[in-house]
Parts: structure tokens; C-alpha cells; sequence
């Protein structure tokens, strides 16, 4: 390792079409970028809130948190449900064991929430605002993007990806996930990580993280890993702006213009780490088909695509005319061994 990323930090709250092409310009160079948080849709307070509430949840004893296990019906079904230690590996071809941390995943609250077990079915307004708040947040990234690559209004406009995304339409992947990493003596080496080498599933994921647990890196196209760090200038910021990454469904939809760049958590000391990720999905049926946009046409990028592709396991060419559930089914098989 490493140098810090240089991912640069971006303001939203009064957005102009130089913020949009800040944004698209971001996330077809490091995949990465920040957002500063002015509050408007996800107040400080409720993250401060959500964050003290994953402690609370954690720190029980295993018997509380085993009874909504990932996947069960108790937890609402397929990739819902608390997550023990080692019980996925984001990097299987790489892990001898699974990745050292819990989970806790947490479905979208349409029609309702999902079963909680009582810690955190307690503070379920909480949660359901934090989700609503975070897909909004999501909509208004997407919404630039897609006025960045100026796609006609004939065809969609700026809504066209933020529509995909429209909950009230019908079932998505969303996924919000609280994360814990206990503290480890492990480390030091290589190979041994928190979190295995991955992309993300989905179209955009924020990420929560606290001042004080790095650990975060991205691999940059020199094959270097990079520290991201949790604020990247406090003194500016006062709290961290919130952290966007492009998933693999927009590298897809965006013919590899946008970048779904490969990130892991490394030990960084091995104390304890808490992070939150919410991994916005599109609904169940958007095709993945290739934006109607003329900047798409110009800067797609077939072979970062097809290296994408090759790392996801897709055959050459494949992918094309896939729904965005089957991918997801695809990555949660291989990510927890699922059988269909
Ligand atoms: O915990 C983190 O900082 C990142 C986790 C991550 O990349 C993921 O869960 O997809
Ligand atoms: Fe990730």
C-alpha cells in the first residue's frame, strides 16, 4: 500500500450542469466520489443515530442476533437477516475463510418492513426514514448523472435511471446493511483482509464511515491498492461527506464508461470498525441494455466492459439482455455459496 485516492469531494446543494459533469467526470475516472453532506436529505443527526443504534445491535450476545439469520424466513427471506462471522467471502477465489465481520441486511420498508428483532424493531421509524432518505440521496446522483450524459427527453431524459429506481414500481435488490468488524490481532499481510476484493452488485452504494476506522481501499488501474480516507479534509468538511460508488449495473448500463472500481477493507490496525452501506438497486426487471445517450456512444469503454465482465464471470459478450435480479442472483450464489 498505498497512496490516499484522490477521490474528489463534491457540492450538491444548489446543482448546475457543471455539478453534473463533476459527477459524471468522478465516476467514470475513480468510480468514487464524495459527496458533501449539507444535511438536506440525510441529516448528520440521523447517521450519528443509525451508527449508535448498529452498536447497540452488535455488541448483543450471539442468541439475540441469530434469530433473523440471513436468508431465513424468521428474517424475511433471501439476503435478509443478520450475518455472522465468516459467513460470506466477497473475494471467494481468493479467501481461504469467510470475511472477519457481521451484517445485519435490511430490505426496503414497501410494503413493510421487514421482521426486526426487538434491539432494532424499536427504533424501526428510524430506519425506515434513514432508508427513504438514502434512496433519495441515490435518485439525486443518479438524476445527475443521467443529465450529464444528456440523454434525449424522448427517450427518458434525466429521469431515466432515477425511474428504474422508483420503489412505488414495484421490487427491487435495495439493500441497506449495517457492518461490524471486530477488533482482531490478525493483519499485516496481504492477503489477509476485513472485507474480500470486490464490486459492488447494485447501481450506486453510499457509504457511512467513522472517524478514526480506515480501511477502506480501491484498486487503482495500476494495480495499487489506495486508502480511502473517512474525511478527506475534516478541517473544511467538519463531518465526513458521504462516500458514492458506482456498482456494476451502471458500469453495464453506461458500457463500461462508468467505473465499478474494485475496493476491500484491509485490517489498517485491527481495531474495531462499524460502517453502514446502502446498496441501491434498481427494480427487479430493468433490463441492462446501454443508455440511449450520445456521450455513451462517444466514451464507452468495451474493454474495461469486458474485463468487467471476465471478473464477474460472465462469458464474452454476456450480460447483455439481462434483468438487473438476474445479476443480483448471480453475485448473492456466489457470494454465500446460495443454492437456487
Ligand atoms: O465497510 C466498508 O467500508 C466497505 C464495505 C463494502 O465495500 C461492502 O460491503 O460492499
Ligand atoms: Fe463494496
Amino acid at each position: 500500500m498505498v497512496n490516499s485516492a484522490n477521490i474528489p469531494v463534491i457540492d450538491i446543494s444548489n446543482p448546475s450542469p457543471d455539478t453534473a459533469q463533476e459527477v459524471l467526470s468522478a465516476a467514470s475516472t475513480h468510480g468514487f466520489l464524495f459527496i458533501r453532506n449539507d444535511g438536506s436529505t440525510i441529516p448528520q443527526d440521523d447517521i450519528t443515530q443509525m451508527f449508535n443504534l448498529s452498536r447497540t445491535f452488535f455488541t448483543q450476545p450471539t442468541a439475540s442476533k441469530s434469530t433473523h439469520s440471513i436468508h431465513t424466513p424468521a428474517a424475511g427471506g433471501k439476503n435478509r437477516g443478520w450475518v455472522t462471522m465468516q459467513g460470506e467471502a466477497l473475494d471467494p477465489d481468493a479467501q481461504k475463510t469467510g470475511d472477519p465481520k457481521e451484517a445485519f441486511n435490511i430490505a426496503p420498508p414497501f410494503p413493510t418492513l421487514q421482521p426486526l428483532p426487538p434491539v432494532l424493531q424499536s427504533s424501526s421509524a428510524l430506519i425506515s426514514r434513514f432508508q427513504t432518505r438514502c434512496h433519495a440521496f441515490c435518485n439525486t446522483i443518479l438524476t445527475l448523472l443521467a443529465s450529464a450524459l444528456s440523454i434525449s427527453d424522448a427517450d427518458g431524459g434525466s429521469t431515466w435511471f432515477a425511474r428504474r429506481h422508483d420503489q412505488a414500481r414495484g421490487p427491487s435488490g435495495t439493500i441497506f446493511r449495517m457492518l461490524y468488524y471486530p477488533a482482531t490481532q490478525r493483519g499485516g499481510d496481504d492477503e489477509s483482509v476485513r472485507a474480500g476484493a470486490h464490486s459492488d452488485y447494485g447501481s450506486v452504494t453510499l457509504l457511512f464511515r467513522l472517524p478514526g476506522q480506515p480501511g477502506l481501499e480501491i484498486l487503482r488501474p495500476d494495480g495499487m491498492w489506495a486508502g480511502v480516507p473517512v474525511n478527506p479534509a475534516p478541517d473544511a468538511l467538519g463531518a465526513p461527506p458521504i462516500l458514492v460508488n458506482i456498482g456494476d449495473l451502471l458500469s453495464f448500463w453506461t458500457g463500461g464508461m462508468l467505473k465499478s472500481t474494485v475496493h476491500r477493507v484491509a485490517f489498517s490496525g485491527g481495531e474495531e470498525r462499524y460502517s453502514m452501506a446502502y446498496f441501491c438497486h434498481p427494480l427487479d426487471d430493468a433490463e441492462l441494455e446501454t443508455v440511449p445517450s450520445k456521450v455513451v456512444a462517444e466514451r464507452g469503454d468495451a474493454a474495461e466492459l469486458e474485463r468487467q465482465r471476465q471478473r464477474l464471470g460472465l462469458r464474452e459478450g454476456g450480460g447483455k439482455g439481462m434483468t438487473a435480479k438476474e445479476h443480483l442472483d448471480r453475485r448473492l450464489k456466489v457470494t454465500y455459496g446460495l443454492e437456487d
